[in-house]
């Protein structure tokens, strides 16, 4: 078994984006590859979980899957639920794929700061919770199917049953690398330091 798979979720709808977030562009790099960049800087593996249609957008050379039937589509909770389900190890390190400003230094830190033992460890900022940059023990897999199946899906209500531990984000990075991008215009404007925490179902 693996000790660390990295999971990139790019199974988003990116309605207010308007177009796949996981291929918008910042300097010529899409957003995909900066999350896969920084996971795979401190993971044995990567693996992305996207939508079908999208997979083959991805290079060949990558691990990508699609949400599993039973919870295809249903938010990030069921795609991290695949990814662990498929792809076994005994933790995981889950970035979201719009969060380009998430790095190797951002992602050997949270491994580093982490408490052994505890089930997952985010991160939270001056005024946001950031539960999709996170380390997931392996051991939650059959928990995280039960809450699925009673269709409970938001992170931050399975977050709450589970042990986890909040890391102050200032022990991981500065507070600008926790954006994440949903809208157009938060890249655009990103020295305005725009991000929105608004969510479906996290
Ligand atoms: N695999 C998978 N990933 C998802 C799913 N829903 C959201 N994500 C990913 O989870 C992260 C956070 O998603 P959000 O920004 O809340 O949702 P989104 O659908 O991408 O964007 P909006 O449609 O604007 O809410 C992104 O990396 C998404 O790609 C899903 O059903 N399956």
């Amino acid at each position: 078994m693996k000790e660390t798979v990295g999971i990139l979720l790019a199974g988003g709808l990116s309605r207010r984006f308007g177009s796949p977030k996981a291929f918008a562009e910042l300097d010529g790099k899409a957003f995909y590859e900066y999350a896969y960049d920084a996971l795979a800087a401190v993971c044995e593996h990567v693996v992305v979980i996207t939508r079908p249609e999208l997979k083959g957008r991805f290079p060949q050379t990558l691990d990508v899957i699609s949400d599993s039937q039973k919870f295809a589509g249903l938010g990030p909770l069921a795609g991290i639920y695949t990814a662990m389900a498929e792809r076994p190890a005994r933790q995981y390190l889950v970035l979201p794929c719009d969060m380009p400003f998430i790095g190797a230094a951002e992602t050997s830190a949270l491994m580093q700061a982490a408490s052994p033992g505890v089930d997952i460890t985010a991160i939270r900022t001056d005024d946001h919770d950031i539960p999709l940059f996170s380390l997931w023990n392996g051991r939650i897999l059959d928990r995280l199917e039960q809450e699925l199946d009673e269709e409970q899906l938001r992170v931050m209500v399975f977050m709450a049953k589970v042990e986890t531990e909040w890391l102050d984000s200032s022990a991981v990075g500065e507070t600008d690398a926790f954006r994440n991008i949903n809208k157009p215009g938060f890249l655009k404007g990103a020295d305005e330091h725009g991000s929105d925490t608004s969510t479906g179902p996290i």
